[in-house]
């Protein structure tokens, strides 16, 4: 077949190939398409309406290499790790200096930063972006988290920001560094992810187990949520969710799905970053806890049987306030946890990543989306006592008014034996960061005892052993 000449190219027209591509091709852009099973073209074009004359099947990559003039930019929205590598290698014969690949897939953001030194070297352009908002946002506007040089950049960042959704105008999208820092940020944003739809699903559960309500009663509740200060995507969808009928059976769709959550990484990877640069992020750690506990049917069966909920209260209800607020501490730290492993990613990496503007390209497009990372954005751009969110004057008024909710729900849930993994772990962080003098000091005494490690002393400057082997 004859090729025309495509303005940009899409490998992997899966669930989010397929929607970006039409999401190009309605901004102006002809789309030079190929797939590892061909007919996936096949059926993207048919369905594309009015916008199939701007979509061009490719039989090969060569194919599609040769329908782009140079410079040329090609996307890759396919799985990452292996796959990626093995496009890249099938790519990289057939291109030109100066031609780009962009790395839409939530791809370790490690081999991101291997890949782009890579590829720079041989003279072709690298971006690693972090595409959000899932196949609707993908189609109709995502937030974009973008690595790379600056000219690579440059050069895709008029296509980037008319796909991308806009906050008042604002394109959701970002140059925020080099090589893997969009990538980098983007697993943060999954990891915050995580932690949001886990606390979402405890408090559902608190609903569910605790007060024997049904989905299509839970979801109204939700509903009314989301026109209050959770107002966000991830409430708008647990509403639609809960709300939602089996056709076959007119059962609450959600009481067919198995409770096991899959993970594909990005919230694992969060977590392992996290610790390897020395971040606490136990509400994000609790969530992808929790998936791995819900692959695990078969042990939670058997326990289910024997092991006895001792002491538990199936009686005093929680009120429905509670748990909005529990919710709205939860989110609020959350989404410090997240700030916070960016700022370490952002010193380790010397990116010196803008998290205003972070919070702000998230305000609209991505799967966090939410009206709390407006005043998150005016938060970073004003000061904060020792650079923490938690501390900036906007969220301490909201913690103080809230704090009060999520401790009851937790003694709530702990009393009726329901897990609140993220939740509990939300109050416990807050609880350790408002305690100034902590329990450590025992810590630190117990490191002496039996390795000398050593401690300092509140009355005295230099570092200490105690007199413990001395009698
Ligand atoms: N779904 C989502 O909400 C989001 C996904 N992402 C990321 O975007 C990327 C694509 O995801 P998604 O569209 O959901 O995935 P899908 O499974 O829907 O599509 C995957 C695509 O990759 C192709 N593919 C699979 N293996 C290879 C390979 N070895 N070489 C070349 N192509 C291959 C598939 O081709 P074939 O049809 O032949 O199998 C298909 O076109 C992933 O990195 C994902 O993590 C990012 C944000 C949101
Ligand atoms: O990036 C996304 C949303 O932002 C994808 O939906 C991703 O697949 C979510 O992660 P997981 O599959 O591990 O739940």
């Amino acid at each position: 077949m004859k090729m025309t000449q495509a303005h940009i190219g899409v490998i992997g027209v899966g669930t989010m190939g397929s929607a970006l591509a039409l999401n190009f091709a309605e901004k102006g852009q002809d789309v030079a398409l190929w797939n590892l099973e061909l007919s996936a073209v096949d059926r993207l074009i048919a369905s594309a309406g009015g916008l199939a004359a701007r979509l061009q099947r490719c039989e090969t990559l060569a194919d599609l290499v040769a329908a782009l003039p140079a410079p040329r930019a090609i996307v890759l929205m396919i799985p990452a790790g292996a796959p990626v590598d093995q496009t890249i290698a099938a790519l990289r014969p057939l291109l030109s200096a100066g031609d780009t690949i962009i790395d839409g897939g939530n791809s370790d953001f490690r081999d991101t930063m291997i890949r782009t030194t890579t590829l720079e070297k041989a003279g072709l352009s690298y971006l690693g972006i972090g595409v959000s908002g899932g196949a609707e946002g993908a189609r109709r506007g995502p937030s974009m988290m973008v690595g790379g040089t600056s000219s690579s950049y440059s050069r895709m960042a008029p296509i980037l920001e008319a796909i991308a959704a806009r906050y008042d105008g604002d394109p959701c999208v970002a140059h925020l560094g080099p090589d893997g820092a969009g990538h980098f940020v983007k697993t943060v944003h999954n990891g915050i992810e995580y932690a949001d739809m886990q606390m979402i699903a405890e408090v559902y559960g608190m609903m569910r187990d605790g007060e024997g309500l049904a989905a299509s009663d839970i979801a109204p509740v939700f509903r009314s949520w989301n026109r209050g200060p959770l107002e966000s995507y991830l409430i708008e969808v647990t509403a639609e969710v809960l709300g939602t009928k089996d056709p076959q059976t007119g059962d609450d769709m959600v009481d067919l799905i198995v409770d096991q959550a899959g993970q594909k990484g990005t919230g694992r990877w969060t977590v392992i970053e996290a610790l390897r640069m020395g971040q606490a992020v136990s509400i994000i750690e609790a969530a992808v806890g929790a998936r791995v506990m819900s692959a695990q049917k078969s042990t939670r069966k058997r326990a289910a049987r024997v092991l006895v909920p001792a002491g538990t209260d199936t009686m005093s209800p929680v009120a429905e306030h509670d748990l909005q607020s529990a919710l709205i501490v939860g989110r609020v730290l959350a989404y410090a946890q997240g700030f916070e492993i960016l700022a370490a990613g952002s010193k380790e990496f010397n990116w010196s990543l803008d998290f205003a503007r972070i919070a702000e390209i998230w305000r609209a497009g991505c799967i966090i989306r939410s009206a709390m990372l407006d005043d998150i954005a005016t938060a970073f751009r004003s000061p904060r006592p020792a650079g923490h969110l938690v501390l900036s004057d906007h969220f301490i008024p909201l913690l103080t008014t809230h704090i009060a909710g999520l401790r009851r729900v937790v003694s709530a849930a702990a009393l009726k034996g329901l897990p609140v993994p993220a939740l509990a772990a939300a109050l416990s962080w807050f609880d350790m960061i408002r305690q100034e003098r902590g329990t450590s000091d025992l810590i630190q005494a117990q490191r002496d005892y039996f390795g000398a490690h050593s401690f300092e002393r509140v009355d005295a400057d230099g570092s200490h052993h105690g007199p413990w082997h001395s009698g």
